[in-house]
């Protein structure tokens, strides 16, 4: 199925609430520039609204007031979707790719976003060891490899906020010997937006320390 920005109204609404104009205005801009930006495949533009957007919107309630670093940002995923319905929360999205961060920066300047920093870098290499209550990623790496790039980022008492696939689980089995390391405690598989979005949204939610 081609969704369109009216596909999925109620979650739309539930997730965005006031911010939904803009939150449709960053998808209209990533439906139109994504492929030839090479941020997004052709065969993920029908279903950009649900699959990506709304996938990572209706994570926003997890997040508390406070500095939520986003490890990959790539095309703004979900930071940039969260920093549209979180506007009480500030984000510092961390991505090393220049053509992404001028992306970005560019999202961030025409959507008027006022609680976006943008950081060109790689995760291990941003010097912001400690400084984040909450860490986001979607579509980085395996939890096993995930957790040395978003877990020094965290305050102690920090939460890491990782959007994954079905196979959460199994990736925590293998993540062990991480989670030990980094002191993670309350590692938990939470299921989003059952009932209200065609495909759920699946989160690892850990605590730091
Ligand atoms: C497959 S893309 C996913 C992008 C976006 N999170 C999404 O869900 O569409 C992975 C992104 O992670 C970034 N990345 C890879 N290694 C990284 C690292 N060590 N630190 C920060 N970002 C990294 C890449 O540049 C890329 O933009």
């Amino acid at each position: 199925m081609i969704d369109t920005l009216e596909t999925e109204p109620s979650a739309a609404a539930a997730v965005f609430g006031e911010q939904l104009a803009l939150g449709r205005a960053f998808t209209t801009n990533l439906a139109t520039h994504g492929e030839e930006l090479g941020l997004i495949g052709p065969l993920e533009l029908p279903r950009l609204w649900t699959r990506h957007v709304l996938n990572c919107a209706i994570v926003a309630p997890l997040l508390r007031p406070g500095l939520v670093g986003d490890v990959g940002s790539g095309a703004g995923l979900p930071g940039l979707v969260l920093a549209i319905a979180r506007p009480d929360v500030n984000f510092v999205l961390i991505e090393p790719m220049e053509r992404r961060v001028a992306w970005l920066n560019s999202q961030v300047q025409e959507l008027g976003l006022q609680n976006v920093e943008v950081l060109r870098a790689r995760a291990e290499e941003t010097k912001r060891e400690g400084s984040f209550d909450q860490v986001t990623a979607r579509a980085v790496s395996a939890l096993r490899t995930l957790l040395p790039l978003t877990a020094p980022l965290l305050k102690r008492g920090g939460e890491l906020v990782l959007m994954k696939g079905a196979g959460a689980p199994a990736e925590i089995g293998a993540a062990e010997k991480a989670i030990r390391k980094y002191k993670l405690s309350a590692v938990e598989v939470l299921v989003l937006g059952e009932g209200i979005l065609s495909e759920e949204t699946r989160v690892i939610r850990a605590t730091v320390g």
